[in-house]
């Protein structure tokens, strides 16, 4: 083959395998077996080896990083990642619900209700397509740059159809099925079990060895945007089908609500189904959906007057589970 044949074939190679990861790890609908999936990637491998000069960073072979870090560097989020407000109680949601309402000067409000994904928040800022920079939350304005562990995370995507550079943000976090394999492994080899899936999720992306990240088979579901000059969309139930579309892991239990009503209907019946998930939510997070209502109400020193995260009781019955399963 001629290089402009290599080429075609690494670019071929490339695209499959990307889209083989999103039917696997995004949609749970693989539609190659490992065995070929694999086969596909020794050949990328094979020929990028061969072809140093075709190598790019956001080859599906290039997901488990370089070297160990000796530590993680700054990073100034573009726009600050804020905490949200509390609300323990029907009370707190109706008050909360009244001040939008009375902050609109409108009689009714719509919103979206999404599961509070009980990981580690995270930034993922996209540069002509490409997935370039990946930081925690840290104080709200300055995060960690753990690009390369999260490039680790099979459900991210290394490319996105979209030029304009644009950060979104979601929650990354460790499946119970994974962190109790984990911590049996620790129990195994007499080291310290992580108490919950989130302090697991934490500690694996603060490894600075993105080869111990990357077995860690952490998670994520994105539900938010933040820098994006180009975003037109109008509402934040638009921004979600835009970032499935875009092929990001959006959770799908969200639901617009048309008023409070139906809010308190939806957080009434997680509070039920919440012990059929695969993964630890600690609540509901609500959000004004028109997005100029948002920008509106804008934000308190440290939380939008937009959004508000309705907290489970802390459960016994989950750790309980835990305990249960490592003894
Ligand atoms: N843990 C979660 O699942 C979660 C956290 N935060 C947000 O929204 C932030 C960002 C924009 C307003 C508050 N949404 C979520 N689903």
């Amino acid at each position: 083959m001629d290089l402009a044949q290599v080429k075609k074939e690494i670019q071929f190679l490339r695209n499959e395998l990307d889209k083989y990861n999103y039917e696997y790890h995004v949609l749970d609908q693989p539609s190659v077996s490992d065995y070929e999936y694999d086969q596909k990637m020794q050949q990328l491998i094979k020929l990028e080896h061969e072809f140093p000069e075709l190598q790019t960073p956001d080859s599906p072979s290039k997901r488990v990083g370089g070297e160990p870090l000796d530590a993680f560097e700054k990073v100034e989020h573009a726009v600050p990642m804020l905490s949200l407000g509390n609300a323990f109680g029907e009370g707190d949601l109706r008050d909360f619900d009244r001040r939008v309402r009375e902050g609109l000067k409108i009689d009714e409000v719509s919103y979206v209700c999404e599961l509070k994904i009980d990981g580690l928040a995270v930034s993922l800022r996209y540069e002509d397509g490409i997935f370039v920079q990946g930081a925690t939350r840290g104080d709200g304005q300055t995060g960690e740059d753990i690009t390369q562990n999260l490039k680790t995370i099979r459900s991210i995507p290394l490319r996105i159809d979209q030029k304009e550079t644009i950060e979104v943000r979601g929650e990354a976090f460790m499946p119970q099925k994974s962190f109790l394999a984990l911590n049996e492994q620790k129990e195994k080899s007499g080291e310290e079990p992580f108490a919950n899936p989130r302090n697991a999720a934490a500690g694996s992306l603060r490894q600075l060895d993105p080869k111990i990240a990357s077995k860690r088979n952490l998670d994520i579901f994105l539900y938010a945007v933040g820098q994006w000059e180009a975003g037109t969309l109008t509402s934040h139930s638009d921004r979600l089908n835009y970032l499935k579309q875009l092929g990001f892991k959006t959770n799908p239990e969200w639901r617009v609500c048309k008023n409070i009503d139906d809010v308190i209907e939806y957080v009434n019946e997680w509070v039920e189904k919440r012990a059929n998930l695969s993964y630890d939510i600690d609540g509901i997070v609500i959000k004004v959906d028109q997005l100029d209502y948002q920008e509106k109400l804008g934000f308190t020193a440290k939380s939008p007057r937009w959004a508000v995260a309705y907290k489970f009781p802390a459960e016994e019955a989950i750790t309980t589970l835990y305990d249960i399963e490592l003894s």
